[in-house]
This record gives C-alpha cells, structure tokens and sequence, in this order.
C-alpha cells in the first residue's frame, strides 16, 4: 500500500480529500456516485495515497461524461477539464468556490501521477481484482476495462471468422447478384453501397456508416436479399434468420417504414423464387433491448452466452447510440454462425453512456485503409475498382470491413442541410458563414434580443412560415400544426377503438413535423425554460391549455425504461381527451407501439413516472429521431456541451426545413470548431488482438 507522500501537498490528508469532493458535490461539478466510491475506497483500503483516490474519483466522474476510463495524458495538460467547469446548470453555494482540479494537481508531473497509482491493492495492470486498472496511460474503473477487453475480444473473433457463417457465400455467384440488385457496375467511380454489400456479405462482421441519406438502408436491404437468395439457390429448406433492431422505439420505427419502402424498390426475379427472396427479408424492427429482453431491475439481459438469440443475421441500425455495455452484451448473446451489420453515422454524436463505439470502429472509415489483396477481391466480385488513395498494405482486419457510404441521395447539391451539415462536419466555420450567405429556401437563422423575441412564437408556433417556405409551396411548420390537426381530427366521445387509434396516429405524425432542439437542459435557452416557453405561446394563440400536468395536446418523451408498461426510453407520445366507458372525458396518453405494428398504447397518465414535456428535446435525446422542420435554440455562451458533434446531430435531424435561434451572433461558428473526443482504449485494445492473430 502506498501511503501520502511528498509531491502530494494539495490533498494533505484523506479527510482534506473528504472535503475537497464534497465541495464539489456541492457545487455540482461531481457526481455524489462519483464521491461515494471514494469513501468505499477509503474504508476498504485505509492508507491509499489521496492523490490516486482522487484520479478513481475522476475515473468515476469520467463515466458520467461519457469516457469509459480517465486519460492521465490530458488530465496532466488540463486538469479542470475533468470535471467540464463550469458545468451545466452550476449550484449555487456559499463561501468561495473549492480548489480545482488543477490546483489540487498542481506541481505533478505524469510520474507522479503514474507513481500514485503505484499501489496493487487499488489498481492492477490487467486482469485480477483491484477497483482500478492501469494501462499505459488510462485509468479504469475495472467494471468498463472489463467490457471493453469483452467487446475487443469478441469483434476481434468476429473478424477473423467468415467460412463457418451460416448461409455462407460463394463468391463466383456474388457478382451476378450484385449486378441484378445494383446493375451493371460503373467503370468509372467506385459505387460505395455495391462495395458495402460485398464486404458485408463477406464475413461475420461489418460497419456501415454514412452522413443522412447516403443509403445504408437501401444498401442493408439489398444486402439481406443477397444473403437470402444466395443461401436459398444453394438449396435450403428454410431461409436464413434476419432480424434487425434500433437503440430506441423511434429509431426502430424510422428503419422500419424506410425498409418497407427500400423492399419495394428490390430488383428481384418476377417468379416465385424471387418471392421467396423478399419474403425471407423481415418487415420488423425491434429495439435492441426488446431483442435482447431487458429484465425490470438488472442490467443483465435474458439472452446472453449461455441464452444466445436464435438468428443467423442481426442489423443494427442508429449504431452510433450504442455504448460500450449494451455492445458488450449484444456480442455476448449473438451466436459466433451469426452475422452482426452495424449502421450509423460515425459523425453524429455519441450515446449518453460510455463509450462510442461505432465513432471508434470507423476512425479510418473516411481512407477506407483496403489492402491490395482486399481491393483486388472486390474487383473480382464487384467489376469495381478500389480508388488507390483507399488503398493501404498494412490496412488491419478491421479496415477490410467497414465501409463508408459518401454521397447524399436525400440532399441535392443545392440543398440547405446537406451544405450546412457537410460544413459543420468539417469544422469548417467559414464554409458555416459562406452556407449561410446563400442559404436556399430549407434554412432559416434567426437572431434572438432575449428570451421574449417575437421570432420564439413565430418559429414555434407557426415555424416562421415567411422566412423559408419550400419551392413546392410547402411551408414548414410549427406545434401549432399537431394541435390543429387534435382539435379537426378528434372523433368524439362515441368513437370506437378503432376511429380512436385513427386519430392518435394522426396526431403523433403531425407532432412529427416539427422539433424544437435546445443544447442545455437549464436556463432561459434550455429544455425547461423553452418547454415553458412554448406552452405558453401555444396558449397564447388559444391552441393549447396547459392545466396542471397533464394536458389535452401534453406532448411527451419516456425517459427511462419501463418494462410494465412496455414503453423504452425516448419513446414519445401525447396525451388526447377520449371517452371511457360511460363516455366521460379522461385523459391517455398515446403512443406508438414501437414495434412496427402502426398499433396505439394507450396509457394512464398516472403509470407514466419517468416522462418530460417534449415541445423542446435535447440534442442527445432526439437521436434516431427525424423531424420534417427542426429549430435549434443555441445558448448565448459556448460551453462543454457545445460541440460540432451536437450540432451536426441537430441538423440531420431535419429531413426537410432547418431553422437555427441564435441568441447571440456567431455562436454556431464557434461551435464547431470544437470536439468531442472521448477517452477510451477500444482501438488499442482491438489493434493489440488483431495484431496478436487473435
Ligand atoms: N443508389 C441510389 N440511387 C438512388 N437513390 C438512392 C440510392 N440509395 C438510396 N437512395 C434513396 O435515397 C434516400 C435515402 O436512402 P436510405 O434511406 O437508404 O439512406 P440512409 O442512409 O439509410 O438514410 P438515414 O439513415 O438518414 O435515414 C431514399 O429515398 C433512397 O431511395
């Protein structure tokens, strides 16, 4: 055990560090989680050096932020950076604010850092018991080193197999299937999605990733077929099993009309086998925690390595929602004969939790990094060549199954939003400011003098119809919209189920037209304040009346799972006036059953104990969602939060209008110049297995 020593003045004793994290718990720049662990420490190992307690707290707080462990690199060069001051939404506390990171670590250096955590009771180097583990310069809690050792180890042997999938293809009959569902190739560019199908087809594992309307459904959809046709021509009785999941309901509920519609489009034989072909492709998506059966309470699924799921294919849509525990256990309970196909775009931001795995898993998407050998079988399969610049000898195994989809089918050249996106992604604020110059009719940015500017209601109500209305004669529009088509659509007390339904469906698609999407959670600019906000314009206009809780047009999104009333976080719904039984008025709230069904639940607004008011939605909470007009309400200051990531988020989620609230000028062009970028050891991790032949 390593005692306090010298070089560690700033945390002289353990209860000046008792005091320290409470003074940060206070303020809110700590989690009480984060703290408690620390007293646990404390009291099993007594002696531990305070400095290396303090590091396990930052470790702790890491994980609330979305790193799976603590980078020591950049704690040293900027320790008030771990703890993201000023944080959101800051406690308001008496006295002077408590020392900071980087003057409790003042004076140390990455020795001293690294000699801190020098103690084998509290921190290991591998695999054994301590809380803590080390590895070069990452600092874990051991739970995250753990799962993403797992999720390592398991990709790494997903790699390396392909020959024993089921439904296994030879490749002399790939390329007349290719042609079939893509056409002849093109001699003189590279077509990404017959490239992406190929590559898919061809072993246990696969990424896709591509900006909004790139087509990695169209793509999957035509990959599954090949998949079917190919193993039903080589003569199976039963064709192979597909399924496909989403991280959240809405998510799901986007693949599935988008497969619908792509299984229309299929260019497949007009004869029976043909048939068999489309049938054998699931119209169905679930959500990863459906699929993999979440149990109230635990966090453990009912389908694990000993239960794994019985299916010979899984996709995975919105993959970059996925953390490192929930990719852990979805590897653990896929068959090793099964097929894993990820989707998502690398570029949106990362899920809530630690980890972001898919931005890791497509680091080196954008250079492709095939290797010769790789480039001259997809030649061989797919009559198309691999551009020399993607092209890399020491490309690893991973590279050789990830591709990256680059052109935009939904956003034409002279769209607003495919222009404004690609210039966000780049981090690129004067392509920001030349965007906005000449904007084109799907993008409106409006200044705002305070939280009482005309343009709120007008945007929120109305969608500010004036400024940007579509060449089509289309306008965007606002939540006055929805409430409308409530108040003409409502069939009255003496409406059956089904007339009932009808309406809820409505209303729910017309609630889909139009988003408000705030950065922060608090202040004027935040969640709350905009909720607030637009209730009451909406009740200005005689459009809404926001009585008590729980409203007539009560917009809502769930934010945490309940398994009883079979609703997933980020689900959302709203609460209608129907009839009961002796055909008095009560309130439900409908939602859309999220299996792809088109069926309603109807819920007691009592059942509902995890809900927020959704007219304004975070950033984070509206991913895997799509919107036809979505506002962004920046703050007046940048912060942590704001980061290229988030807006670029924010803006692909408009399918058709895009409307930008700026309290003060030239916030967005600061945002992107800054990143998220999140601590983590995967790709050393998967690199060191792939290089060790694993
Ligand atoms: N190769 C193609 N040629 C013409 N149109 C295409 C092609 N690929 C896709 N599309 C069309 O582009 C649109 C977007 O495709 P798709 O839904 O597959 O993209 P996506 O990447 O899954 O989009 P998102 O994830 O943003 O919803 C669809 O209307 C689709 O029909």
């Amino acid at each position: 055990m390593k005692a306090a020593g010298a070089g560690e003045a700033p945390l002289a004793g353990q209860e000046v560090l008792q005091g320290l994290l409470q003074g940060w718990v206070d303020r809110g720049w700590l989690r009480p989680l984060d703290r408690a662990l620390v007293v646990f420490l404390q009291e099993q190992l007594p002696a531990a050096s305070p400095t290396a307690l303090l590091l396990a707290a930052l470790a702790s707080h890491q994980v609330g932020r979305g790193h799976v462990c603590l980078d020591l690199e950049a704690t040293r060069s900027d320790p008030d950076r771990t703890l993201s001051l000023p944080p959101e939404g800051e406690m308001p506390a008496d006295g002077p604010p408590p020392p900071r990171p980087s003057q409790c670590l003042a004076g140390l250096g990455m020795a001293d850092l690294v000699s801190a955590l020098e103690d084998p009771d509290l921190v290991g180097t591998g695999p054994g018991c301590t809380p803590l583990v080390l590895q070069g310069r990452r600092l874990y809690l051991r739970r995250y080193w753990a799962c993403e050792q797992r999720v390592a180890g398991a990709l790494a042997q997903r790699l390396g197999r392909g020959t024993a999938l089921r439904g296994s293809m030879d490749e002399e009959r790939l390329r007349p299937w290719l042609d079939r569902l893509f056409g002849p190739p093109d001699a003189q560019g590279i077509d990404w999605q017959r490239a992406a199908c190929a590559l898919a087809a061809s072993g246990a594992f696969a990424v896709i990733t591509g900006g909004p309307g790139t087509g990695k459904t169209t793509t999957v959809v035509r990959l599954l077929a090949l998949l079917q046709a190919l193993h039903l021509e080589a003569g199976a009785e039963v064709p192979l099993r597909i399924r496909m999941a989403a991280p959240t309901g809405k998510a799901a509920a986007r693949l599935n009309a988008a497969v619908a519609g792509a299984l229309g489009g299929l260019a497949l034989p007009q004869d029976a086998f043909g048939h068999a072909v489309r049938e054998a492709i699931p119209a169905r998506v679930t959500t990863l925690h459906r699929l993999l059966g979440s149990r109230p309470g635990s966090r453990h699924f009912r389908h694990d390595a000993r239960r794994p799921l019985a299916l010979d294919a899984l996709v995975v849509d919105e993959a970059s929602m996925i953390d490192l525990e929930l990719m852990d256990a979805l590897l653990q309970a896929l068959p090793p004969e099964a097929r894993l196909i990820l989707l998502g775009d690398r570029d949106q931001l990362a899920s809530v939790e630690a980890g972001a795995v898919l931005g890791e898993l497509c680091a080196r998407a954008g250079e492709g990094h095939y290797t010769p050998e790789r480039a001259a079988w997809l030649q061989a399969v797919t009559g198309q060549r691999t551009p020399p610049e993607q092209q890399d000898p020491s490309g690893n195994a991973l590279d050789q199954h990830v591709v990256m989809l680059r052109h935009s089918h939904r956003f034409g050249a002279d769209s607003g939003i495919g222009r404004l996106a690609r210039a966000v992604n780049a981090g690129d604020a004067q392509a920001v400011a030349a965007v906005w110059a000449q904007p084109g009719r799907d993008l409106a940015r409006w200044g705002l003098e305070g939280p009482d500017d005309p343009a709120l209601p007008a945007v929120c109500v109305d969608g500010g119809t004036h400024r940007s209305a579509g060449g089509d004669g289309a306008h965007p529009g606002g939540y006055g919209r929805y409430l409308r088509v409530m108040a003409a659509a409502d069939p009255g007390p003496g409406a059956d189920a089904t007339a009932r339904d009808a309406w809820a469906r409505e209303v729910l698609a017309a609630l889909e037209d139009f988003q408000v999407l705030c950065v922060l959670r608090r202040g004027p600019w935040g969640v709350e304040g905009m909720n607030h906000r637009i209730a009451g314009f909406l009740q200005e206009r005689g459009l809404l009346d926001p009585q008590g809780i729980w409203y007539p047009g009560r917009p809502v999104i769930v934010t945490g799972n309940d398994y009883g009333l079979g609703l997933m976080n980020g689900d959302m719904g709203v609460a209608l006036r129907v009839a009961d039984a002796t055909r008095n008025p009560v309130l439900r709230v409908a939602f859309p059953a999220g299996d792809g069904s088109g069926r309603i639940r109807w819920v007691l607004p009592s059942r509902l104990t995890a809900v927020e008011t959704a007219f304004a939605l975070t950033v984070h909470k509206s991913q895997g969602s799509e919107f036809r007009h979505t506002a962004l309400v920046l703050p007046d200051r940048a912060g942590p939060l704001l980061t290229r990531e988030l807006v670029y988020t924010a803006i692909t989620r408009a399918s058709r209008w895009f409307t930008l609230l700026e309290p003060r000028r030239g916030i967005l062009e600061e945002a992107v110049t800054r990143r998220v970028l999140r601590s983590s050891g995967l790709q050393a991790a998967l690199e060191g297995r792939l290089g060790r032949g694993e």
